[in-house]
């Protein structure tokens, strides 16, 4: 093991930049040399390939977004790209590759160790929905964003005695809008995984205000429907004065936190410290505190699984 190539891939999250830089510092102070691929596998295959030396990762622990650019290239899914990915990779003599990325970057290093090409996943998506880690890195982020933007959102519901329907991101995973619906006293949090009643949320918000509460607030994850959609779907059962609110791409964006800028320092570490015992085509997760890996050939024949008794939490406190 002599080179190593790095990538980030899907949507950006913030402690990637932190994640590249513990991996390009850990495996320079063990003599190998590294590579940052840009665009994700978009630039793999088109060979935008170069060098990365210790103090080109400086002044990146603190910045969101990733500094080696990033892509959806849905071409990568063909036997075709991985293949032309491969050979970008031995041209420029790398021994292997470090993935950060979401849930389909994971299936890009998987195909890639399918075909032999050693390779190590670290979770880097704001989705949190990778199995065998309990948290990805920028989820903390992403959830403190989100609790800033609806903190603000409850002075003025509050100041107008509204309901706000909020969407926050996370594609088919809910766990954004549970831990953010816990945080900041939602009424009702709406996600993909689990059932719900609209009527019996439009009769919770209606006894919230009868018994003299000044604002009303539901999480929508945005796989269950869009605000706007829940927005009709709940004025079917009440005369609300209601407004949606989407969050978007905010959610990605600022300040990582504490949590993610360590949690990518100690997976980037990780991950190289597998590669120097020999070891890869393995995906590296934090699982009750301590570091672990799994094989990512079998990573999918589980599902993430999210802490759904925070529903059951929320439900009781909010009555
Ligand atoms: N089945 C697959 N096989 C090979 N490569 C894939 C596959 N699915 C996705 N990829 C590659 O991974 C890239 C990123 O995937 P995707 O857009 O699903 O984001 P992600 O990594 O899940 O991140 P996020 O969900 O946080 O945005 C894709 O654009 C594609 O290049
Ligand atoms: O940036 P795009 O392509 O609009 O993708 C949005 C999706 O990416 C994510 O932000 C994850 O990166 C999801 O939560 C969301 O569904
Ligand atoms: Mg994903």
């Amino acid at each position: 093991m002599k080179r190593i190539g790095i990538l980030t891939s899907g949507g950006d999250a913030p402690g990637m930049n932190a994640a590249v830089r513990a991996v390009t510092r850990v495996a320079i102070a063990n003599g190998l040399e590294v590579f940052g691929i840009r665009y994700g596998f978009a630039g793999l295959v088109a060979g935008d390939i170069f060098p990365l030396e210790s103090e080109d990762v400086a002044h990146l622990i603190n910045v969101s977004g990733t500094f080696l650019y990033s892509a959806r290239y849905p071409e990568f899914a063909e036997e075709e790209g991985q293949l032309a990915g491969i050979e970008q990779l031995k041209k420029h003599g790398i021994d292997a590759v470090v993935v950060i990325g979401g849930d389909g970057s994971y299936h890009g290093a998987l195909q890639l160790t399918r075909h032999g090409f050693n390779s190590i996943g670290l979770p880097g998506t704001i989705d949190n929905d990778i199995p065998y880690t309990d948290a990805t890195i920028g989820y903390d982020t992403a959830c403190m964003t989100a609790m800033d933007a609806i903190d603000k959102i409850r002075d003025t519901a509050s100041s107008h005695h509204r309901v706000f329907i909020v969407n926050v991101m996370g594609r088919n995973c809910g766990d954004i809008a549970m831990r953010v619906g816990v945080a900041c006293g939602a009424d009702a949090i709406v996600i993909p995984e689990r059932p719900y009643d609209v009527e019996e949320i439009a009769n919770r918000l209606k006894q919230a205000q009868e018994s003299g509460k000044d604002h009303g607030l539901v999480v929508v994850a945005e796989g269950v429907m869009t605000a706007d959609q829940f927005m009709a779907e709940l004025k079917k059962y009440g005369d609300f004065d209601v407004r949606a609110n989407v969050l978007g791409h905010m959610q990605r964006g600022g300040t990582p936190t504490v949590s993610d800028r360590v949690l990518a320092s100690k997976l980037g570490s990780e991950a190289v410290h597998l590669l120097l015992e020999g070891k890869g085509g393995l995906a590296v997760g934090i699982e009750n505190g301590k570091v672990t890996s799994h094989d990512i050939l079998d990573l999918f024949d589980e599902s993430h699984r999210g802490d759904y008794d925070l529903l059951k939490l929320n439900a009781d406190l909010s009555r």
